[in-house]
């Protein structure tokens, strides 16, 4: 497996083995002593969402209860993005893009204390994720995808569909810093 450092320690893109034969391929998405090595915690809840073209989930993160979240796209193409939002870290308010698709499989980490959203640029998306610490509705924190001091380059074609949550989220700057995740808490 290929493990590549982005600008902001920590986040990583994985490219894990592809067995390609005549019937179609085969790869390992997840291992727990390998992906032990490569630092990332124990994850505890696997995820399944499937999205229209032009849906963007985000930007969510839990606080407390931070999740660091192994990402896949099985089926179609997303424009996935990881923002650092731990109040005290040196990259805060910077992000990480990357496109992920089921025809390259590769995995993006997303550690714990970062914001976490995508954009779905396929007809449909098919999005599996695994998360290091269970849901808790209760700490749930959106920031606003389109929030300008973060000025992410989502790859928009028209405006986005929504939830109700995302369409309603503040910006990062109107958020408390107490409400949000401290860089050495979030390292766990
Ligand atoms: C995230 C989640 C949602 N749900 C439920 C709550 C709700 O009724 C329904 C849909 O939830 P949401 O609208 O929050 O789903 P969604 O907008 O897809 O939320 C996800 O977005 C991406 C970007 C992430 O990073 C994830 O951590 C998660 O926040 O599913 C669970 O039961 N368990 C979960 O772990």
């Amino acid at each position: 497996m290929n493990c590549l450092e982005t600008a902001i320690p920590g986040v990583l893109i994985l490219e894990p083995k592809v067995f390609g034969d005549a019937r179609g391929f085969f790869m390992e998405t997840w291992q727990s002593r390998r992906y032990a090595e490569l630092g990332l915690p124990d994850l505890v809840q696997d995820n399944l969402a499937r999205s229209a073209r032009g849906v963007l989930r985000g930007l969510h993160v839990q606080h407390p209860h931070a999740q660091g979240k192994l990402v896949q796209v099985l089926e179609g193409q997303v424009f996935d993005v990881a923002v650092d939002i731990r109040r005290d870290s040196p990259w805060y308010g910077q992000s990480v893009g990357v496109t992920l698709s089921g025809e390259r499989p590769r995995q993006f980490w997303i550690p714990p204390g970062f914001a976490h959203g995508y954009y779905v640029t396929s007809d449909t998306a098919l999005f599996a994720y695994k998360c290091s610490d269970y849901y808790h509705p209760e700490a749930e924190l959106a920031v606003r995808w389109d929030d300008p001091d973060l000025a992410i380059a989502w790859p928009l074609a028209g405006a986005p569909r929504l939830s109700d949550k995302d369409r309603d989220a503040a910006r990062l700057a109107e958020i408390p810093a107490e409400g949000l995740p401290s860089y050495e808490a979030a390292r766990g």
